[in-house]
């Protein structure tokens, strides 16, 4: 086996896009297959070469060349296909796991109930988030079907709050052997298309991708962001039904303007800062170009790019590609669901209604946006109206025209010139003066909703909207606690980060407060567009997704004054999201799927008219449709699909 020849297989350009520091890193292997003749020594390091042992159809022989393997270990290493203690002893037999596995034969329940258990005895988040990732890279079947069955407990784990922990010690807990995205470093700049070949499981549906730049609240983490996308999209597979193997988390490394990081020994990141704007432009096009050359049906999700950014890479692409930005359009639809069902409890009219944003970047304006269009379509307002209902607050005071600093573009959609050029600097005087009715966090200060600021709300409102929405926890304007003790109760509250229940003293009911993140709409929305084969993502179908999110709770939910659905019936939401995203689609003529619009009686591209979309048959049988789509784990009952590894 040993060849004489140089290696082949993985070359230096190969290994690009895997690994970011230039150092040998198992990752790499993952990239394509190994070639049973090449000679690996000296091109991996002997340590690192045990890791091929993740190669799916490999192995390794006392000489560190590799060898073609059946079976065995290959099929524990196929994270998906492993089932370790599942598999029935006639097929351990066939796949040569005797001895390998530990001879009980469990369900893939007692499976569940093994990971729980042991989750539990784990104390700190970190260490739960990094048994969780170390599970997903093993076994992706149950992964998923922990997640899906203990959702109210693992979200937190995999998603906010403790992702914003994960992605701050990225770098340290990188574990070399789990591939779990594509680092696409600015210094690749030439070399996208190969590194795009490298990703090791064919025809992505949807990509998330984030340069870093403002992860949650925690601002510039570099390459550090990764554990964004990753998360975002296990949320996709487990409340969307995406397929696995059909989710691409990317990372941008642009460099990071964070010091801490440049000057971390162990970060894995470019040691450099970030590109002007020309640069940054210049790069971001070729990586767009290449993902659609390579994969020209993929969604792609912006995710948690710095505020100008994120405003002018949506306003560059939407048209031209098949996107939409997270902070921005996802977090308005969610926000403006809540804020529909809350405004009905308030009893306030819609065009009474005051709407403070503390806060002013691309989920303060993403927001307001939303809900301005709302007031426009539902509440019959002009557009100079509804732009009159918000206000902005950042980090100067109250957005005003005349503040005398230069605004950016997306700051000037809401700045106010009805100031009388006095200006507002704290947020208890911007309160006072502008009494309003909602209060909208989503500034990253932890605390900032103070007993007073709460307190003024209250003596101001019946039932003030408060809604601090800035992630992870520690960046909470307030928790439920503070708001219900401070508002006696009367508060309509919805966080971005889950707090717990809490027993209110005055109507001695338990309540669950609302989550008010983007989660509830990114993945309903964008398992319509894909379903759809939509050519873009429209405001529409945003919208959409919004209204039905607020339509969907139960009367149950209702009464238990909840503005959300419970976050157990998010797979049946997302269901519905995607129906009616998939339904604008085919009354916006944006829908390809020939499968679909053949439902409609219509063409590829071909409008359906309204009063088709309303029949209530069709309807139903486009939600089973999407259903039926939805992937499910579970382990399969027929294994012909795993001959080849016999
Ligand atoms: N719940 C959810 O689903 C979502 C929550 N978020 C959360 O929202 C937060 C903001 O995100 P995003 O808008 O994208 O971030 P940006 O960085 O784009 O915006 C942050 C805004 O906060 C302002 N700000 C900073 N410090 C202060 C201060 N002391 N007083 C008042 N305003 C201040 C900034 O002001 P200036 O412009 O002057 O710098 C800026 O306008 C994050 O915590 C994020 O996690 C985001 C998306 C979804
Ligand atoms: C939830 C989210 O997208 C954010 O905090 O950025
Ligand atoms: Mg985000």
């Amino acid at each position: 086996m040993r060849s004489a020849r140089k290696p082949v297989g993985l070359s230096h350009s190969q290994l690009r896009g895997i690994t970011s520091t230039g150092r040998w890193s198992s990752p790499t292997l993952h990239t394509r297959p190994l070639s049973p003749t090449a000679n690996y020594t000296g091109l991996l390091p002997p340590s690192l070469l045990q890791a091929t042992l993740k190669m799916p159809n490999t192995t390794i022989n006392d000489k560190h060349t590799v060898s073609p393997l059946k079976g065995g270990m290959s099929v524990l290493k196929s994270r998906h296909i492993n089932q370790g203690t599942s598999f029935p002893p006639q097929l351990r037999t066939s796949l040569r796991l005797r001895g390998l596995v530990p001879p009980t034969q469990e369900t893939l329940d007692q499976q569940i109930e093994r990971v729980i258990t042991f989750l539990n005895t784990l104390e700190s988040p970190i260490e739960k988030y990094c048994y969780l990732s170390r599970l997903k890279s093993e076994n992706v079947t149950l992964f998923y079907r922990v997640v899906i069955d203990h959702l109210t407990q693992i979200t937190p784990l995999i998603y906010t709050p403790v992702v914003g922990e994960a992605c701050q010690k990225f770098s340290l807990i990188y574990t070399p052997g789990l591939v779990e995205g594509l680092f696409l470093s600015k210094e690749d700049k030439d070399h996208i298309p190969e590194i795009l070949d490298n990703w090791p499981y064919p025809n992505p549906e949807i990509c998330v991708i984030t340069d870093g730049s403002r992860i949650l609240g925690l601002g510039d983490l570099g390459v550090n962001g990764m554990g964004i996308p990753i998360g975002k999209l296990s949320l996709y597979i487990a409340a969307a039904g995406f397929d696995p193997s059909r989710t691409l988390p990317i990372t941008l490394d642009m460099g990071t303007n964070n010091d801490k990081y440049l000057n971390d020994p162990l970060y894995l990141g470019l040691r450099c800062r970030r590109p002007s704007d020309p640069d940054f432009f210049d790069y971001i096009d070729s990586v767009m170009a290449a993902l659609r050359k390579k994969w020209p049906n993929m969604l792609v999700q912006f995710e948690d790019f710095s505020s100008e950014h994120a405003f002018q890479t949506l306003d560059r692409y939407r048209n031209e590609y098949l996107c939409f930005n997270d902070d921005i359009q996802g977090t308005g639809a969610v926000i403006l669901s809540g804020f529909i069902n809350a405004l009905t409890m308030s009893g306030v009219p819609l065009n009474k209604h005051r709407i403070l944003f503390f806060g002013a970047g691309s989920a303060g304006v993403g927001v307001a946006s939303q809900l301005k269009d709302h007031f426009i379509k539902s509440g019959g307002m002009s557009p100079e109206a509804a732009r009159d209902v918000f206000w902005l607050v950042d980090s100067k005071g109250l957005v005003t025209f005349d503040r005398g600093d230069k605004l950016p573009q997306h700051k000037t959609l809401f700045a106010r010139s009805d100031n009388g050029g006095k200006q507002f600097k704290t947020l208890a005087d911007v309160i006072n003066y502008v009494q309003p009715t909602a209060l909208i966090g989503l500034a990253s200060q932890g605390g900032a909703f103070t007993p007073d600021i709460i307190e003024l709300m209250a003596s101001m409102n019946d039932r003030p909207i408060i809604f601090p929405l800035s992630n992870p926890l520690t960046n909470a304007e307030c928790t439920f606690e503070q708001a219900m003790i401070h508002t006696k109760g009367k508060v309509l509250f919805a966080s971005g980060t889950a707090f717990p229940a809490f027993l209110d003293p005055y109507s001695k009911q338990v309540l669950e407060p609302g989550q008010g993140n983007n989660m509830y709409i990114f993945p309903g929305l964008g398992r319509g567009t894909v379903l759809a084969k939509a050519e873009r993502v429209t405001d529409d179908m945003v919208y959409q997704s919004a209204v039905t999110l607020a339509e969907s709770l139960t009367e149950e939910e209702r009464s238990e004054q909840r503005l959300y659905p419970r976050l157990q019936r998010i797979r049946e939401i997302s269901a519905l999201i995607a129906r009616d995203v998939i339904h604008t689609a085919l009354r916006e003529g944006l829908a390809h799927e020939p499968a679909i619009v053949r439902m409609y009686g219509a063409s590829p591209g071909q409008p359906v008219p309204a009063a088709t979309l309303r029949d209530e048959e069709r309807a139903a049988a486009l939600l089973t449709y999407v259903q039926e789509r939805m992937w499910n784990p579970a382990y399969p009952e027929d294994f012909s699909g795993l001959k080849a590894m016999m």
